[in-house]
């Protein structure tokens, strides 16, 4: 008996082409992100790894690569579930900052604790901040509890109850899910599964649009740790550039 459970992290956003922290700010995919995210829907059906319902995060770079890798699967027919708590993490005060900018002005040792320790959040966004999610109305539900800054350990603590309760639900019922969310909500899940350290997870990156296939035995355990990605040498290459984001 084993689960088939594929990640996905969205295709390029305006903002990756532009090198800007993004978090939860709304921006949509660049024609680079649409042609990976259909490339992602190829490689599902090459596989034979046909997603029978897919879960998404609010934010339409991943409604967007679902839908898009969705169709070129064939498959725009299944079930989708969204849900705030798959967001990429809440990039609180950096959101819409340059990342080159942020690395010049901090250093590198800041920078790279921003972006990549587990725990220490960057500052709070401020509700009057361009960039703010204050008032949107897709949070409303959330009143007080909705982040303005989050560490990885903040989208572990909200993604993996979903994950238990949501997505092991639809697993358990036989089901092969896809899941299209961000590269940070994706490494909080990655961390789970693999049973990452704090400090390890810190050089774990993942790519844009290259699906993440992971086997997983009757207790969720990977069958295949650290998962499958489906096209192998595109994953190397985009994960180096994850990687090398804000230098020069
Ligand atoms: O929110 C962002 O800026 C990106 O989606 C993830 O950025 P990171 O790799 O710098 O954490």
């Amino acid at each position: 008996m084993s689960y088939d459970l594929i990640l996905l992290r969205h295709g390029q956003s305006d903002w990756n082409q532009k090198n800007l922290f993004t978090g939860w700010v709304d921006v949509p995919l660049t024609e680079t992100g649409r042609a990976e995210a259909a490339r992602g829907g190829e490689l599902l059906k090459e596989h034979n790894l046909l997603p029978d319902v897919v879960h998404t995060s609010l934010l339409q770079r991943a409604i967007s690569t679902a839908h898009l890798s969705l169709e070129a699967a064939e498959r725009l027919w299944i079930p989708v579930k969204r849900d705030w708590r798959l967001n990429e993490r809440h990039y609180g005060a950096l959101q819409g900052k340059d990342k080159t900018q942020i690395r010049d002005q901090y250093g590198e040792e800041q920078f790279m604790i921003w972006r990549r320790s587990y725990d220490t959040p960057p500052p709070e966004i401020d509700a009057e901040d361009p960039y703010s999610q204050a008032g949107d109305p897709r949070y409303a539900d959330l009143g007080d509890a909705a982040p303005r800054t989050e560490c990885l350990k903040d989208v572990v603590e909200r993604f993996i109850p979903y994950y238990e309760s949501e997505v092991i639900g639809d697993l358990t019922a036989g089901k092969t899910v896809l899941l299209a969310a961000h590269g940070n909500s994706l490494r909080a899940l990655v961390k789970h599964l693999d049973g990452i350290s704090d400090e390890d997870i810190a050089g774990l990156n993942i790519p844009t649009g290259i699906p993440l296939h992971y086997q997983l035995d009757e207790n969720f355990a990977p069958l295949n740790p650290g998962g499958q990605y489906l096209d192998p040498e595109a994953a190397a290459e985009a994960i180096q550039a994850v990687a090398n984001q804000g230098k020069k």
